[in-house]
């Protein structure tokens, strides 16, 4: 996979190429890209913001710059564009898993205000496009999602996780969140694991392991049951 990143702060790019993803990048299982914005500017003061039509707070982002950043990064290619905004859909497990499937992903990352609307617009006859939130809070520009994005998809490719079957027991991937975990010593300030962990019966570690699942999902994500597809839940799940 090919990913793409268009920024006003390279920099805060940088921890992409830390760890397991930096070793999956050092091995070519994937090429990031990460390019300043400011390249596409014209001017003296390399400006990629202006006033807002309409009034209001802040600034907005310049759609000329972002125009020819996006031309020449996307090229002749219809790359899936994706645009972090507070007013985006929520990104999910499912977005990430569906994305890992791409070729290639372009993130712009907007500040400021955010990005003029027309740039996304105009993208959108090309190629597709997603306008998408991390959540219900606001964070001060794209680049924080951007990387959390990167590694929620990059996680997902073949090669990059160094126990692929992490990412199959996931949270979210069976739809309930993952119960506690534990490891040495066996009795920590007083706190032991639990018996049944250390008992070598793996039918009943998984039936623990399964209803702590329901258990913590129940009280945290109490949504997340009720999303669950038809028939998901055992009767003895329903016992919990
Ligand atoms: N993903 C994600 C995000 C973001 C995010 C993503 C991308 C950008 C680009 C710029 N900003 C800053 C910003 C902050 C607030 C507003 C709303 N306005 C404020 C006053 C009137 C409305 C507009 C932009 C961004 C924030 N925040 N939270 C998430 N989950």
């Amino acid at each position: 996979m090919r990913i793409d990143v268009i920024t006003i702060f390279p920099d805060y790019l940088a921890p992409l190429r830390e760890a397991l993803l930096g070793k999956a990048i050092d091995r070519g299982r994937i090429q990031v890209d990460v390019h300043d914005l400011r390249t596409w500017t014209h001017d003296v003061h390399k400006a990629v913001d202006d006033s807002p039509y309409g009034g209001g707070p802040g600034m907005v982002m310049k759609p000329q710059v972002w125009g020819e950043a996006l031309d020449a990064v996307c090229g002749d290619e219809a790359p899936r564009l994706v645009v972090p905004t507070p007013a985006g859909r929520p990104f999910t497990q499912r977005d990430a898993v569906r994305w890992s499937a791409e070729p290639r992903l372009v993130f712009a990352c907007g500040r400021y205000e955010g990005i003029d609307q027309r740039v996304i617009d105009d993208a959108a006859e090309r190629m597709p496009v997603e306008e998408v939130s991390l959540g219900d809070y606001v964070l001060v520009g794209g680049e924080v999602a951007v990387l959390t994005m990167v590694e929620a998809v990059a996680r997902l490719l073949p090669g990059v996780l160094g126990n692929p079957l992490s990412a199959e027991q996931d949270s979210f991937s069976d739809g309930l969140l993952e119960g506690p975990c534990y490891t040495r010593p066996e009795v920590w300030r007083g706190r032991p694991v639990p018996d049944v962990l250390r008992s070598g019966n793996h039918a009943a570690i998984d039936r623990w392991r399964r209803d702590r699942a329901l258990e913590r999902t129940w009280y945290r994500r109490p949504d997340l049951l009720a999303a669950l597809p038809e028939g998901t839940l055992t009767a003895r799940d329903r016992e919990q």
